[in-house]
């Protein structure tokens, strides 16, 4: 593994690198969600499935219907914002919390059986580690736990990389310095799944680089699917090929970044003169927001093929699209064909875990509506 290259060439090695990936590559892949017919979901074991997945704690509800579909070999980005529900979802994926209603699945296992738990790696947000432990009795741990696939040079590598000592207490060590050693922990399991909770909110912009790198070369190399959430719309950009955006428990839009960009316009024109509110071209759209600034409005909509009105018309960048959805949490979902869950009758909830809202099996077309 190149651990020493820029995040930039391991932008480039990555083979679902949005910025080298061939339209070609897209049309096979995605046929027919730039006509925004949302057609059969694409077949293969996804790494994360959800089914009108629901969780409810004292306060109320955490997830409500959360339905989506995350294909293997991706670096997804799980973006929302505070109480969303995103550390939830990750705590339900990764067998530590129960649902009370809907299903989800890890590469077509219920997450707490044996076999979902040896393919899956979690790093939460508290990123739990014992003070008392030196960093080699970490690893030594986490050899233990992981019997059969443990990778002690990856794992001592990226501590090496940061110039810790292995005889280090982890009570002694930084905030930074801990992530780095639970981020160790996660990348020695060599998981086919790597969920992390805001992983790079304490490190400094140097070791960022460093682990978004290695994130994207994990995946590159070894096709790790890697679910992470984050706050920081640039990260984001940079790193993942993937979204899902969670607001209110519920996924407002799952899929390819560059596909969910391609469904989305955004319009910006003039307010009307008679102070008669928005222009009323923009009720043809479904709009998803809708900004007014002195007299110009800029609006980011479902991409249509007819823009009726005079309006300029511009791809949204990552950031607008987000921070539209973000700030608009009725958003109607939208899912790409790759994102749809595949309903089987195995898929569908059952008495074990019903008690949700689910009232039964949805088409796609809803997931999409
Ligand atoms: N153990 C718990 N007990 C009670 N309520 C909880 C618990 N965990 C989460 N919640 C509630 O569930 C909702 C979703 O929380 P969650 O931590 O999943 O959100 P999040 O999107 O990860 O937020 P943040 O961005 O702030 O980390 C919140 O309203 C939260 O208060």
């Amino acid at each position: 593994m190149h651990w020493t290259h820029s995040t930039r060439f391991m932008h480039c090695t990555h083979r679902t690198c949005r910025t080298h990936r061939t339209q070609e590559t897209k049309d096979q892949e995605y046929p027919g969600v730039f006509t925004q017919t949302y057609g059969s979901p694409l077949n293969g074991v996804a790494a994360l499935e959800a089914h009108i997945l629901h969780k409810r704690f004292r306060g109320g509800d955490a997830l409500r219907d959360c339905s989506f579909r995350l294909p293997a070999g991706r670096i997804c980005a799980l973006v929302g914002p505070n109480g969303a529900g995103k550390s939830t979802l990750m705590g339900l994926a990764s067998g530590m919390l129960g649902a009370d209603g809907g299903r989800i699945r890890v590469f077509g296992e219920d997450p707490r059986s044996a076999q979902a738990r040896g393919q899956v790696a979690f790093l939460s947000q508290s990123k739990p580690l014992y003070p008392g432990l030196t960093i080699a009795e970490t690893l030594r741990m986490g050899r233990e736990l992981n019997p059969g696939h443990w990778h002690q040079e990856t794992a001592e590598r990226l501590v090496r990389a940061g110039d810790l000592p292995l005889h280090a207490k982890v009570g002694t060590l930084s905030g930074g310095q801990r992530t780095r050693v639970a981020l160790a922990l996660c990348f020695g399991k060599r998981p086919r799944l790597l969920m992390l909770d805001e992983p790079l909110a304490d490190l400094d912009p140097v070791v960022r680089h460093e682990i978004t790198g290695l994130l994207m070369a994990m995946a590159a190399e070894h096709g790790t699917t890697v679910l992470m959430s984050s706050h920081t719309l640039r990260e984001i950009d940079e790193v993942c090929d993937y979204l899902v955006v969670l607001t209110q428990g519920h996924v407002r839009l799952a899929g390819e970044a560059d596909d969910l960009l391609n469904a989305h316009s955004v319009l910006v024109g003039a307010m009307p003169g008679n102070d008669s509110g928005l222009p009323p071209s923009l009720a043809a759209h479904v709009v998803i927001e809708s900004r007014v600034a002195g007299r110009q409005v800029t609006a980011l909509v479902r991409r249509e093929d007819r823009v009726l009105g005079t309006w300029d018309v511009h791809e949204p960048s990552l950031e607008e699209l987000l921070l539209a959805y973000l700030r608009s949490p009725d958003a109607p979902t939208l899912l790409t064909p790759s994102a749809q869950p595949q309903l089987h009758p195995q898929s569908q909830p059952t008495a074990e875990n019903a008690g949700g809202s689910a009232s039964g099996p949805r088409t796609n077309q809803e997931y999409a509506a």
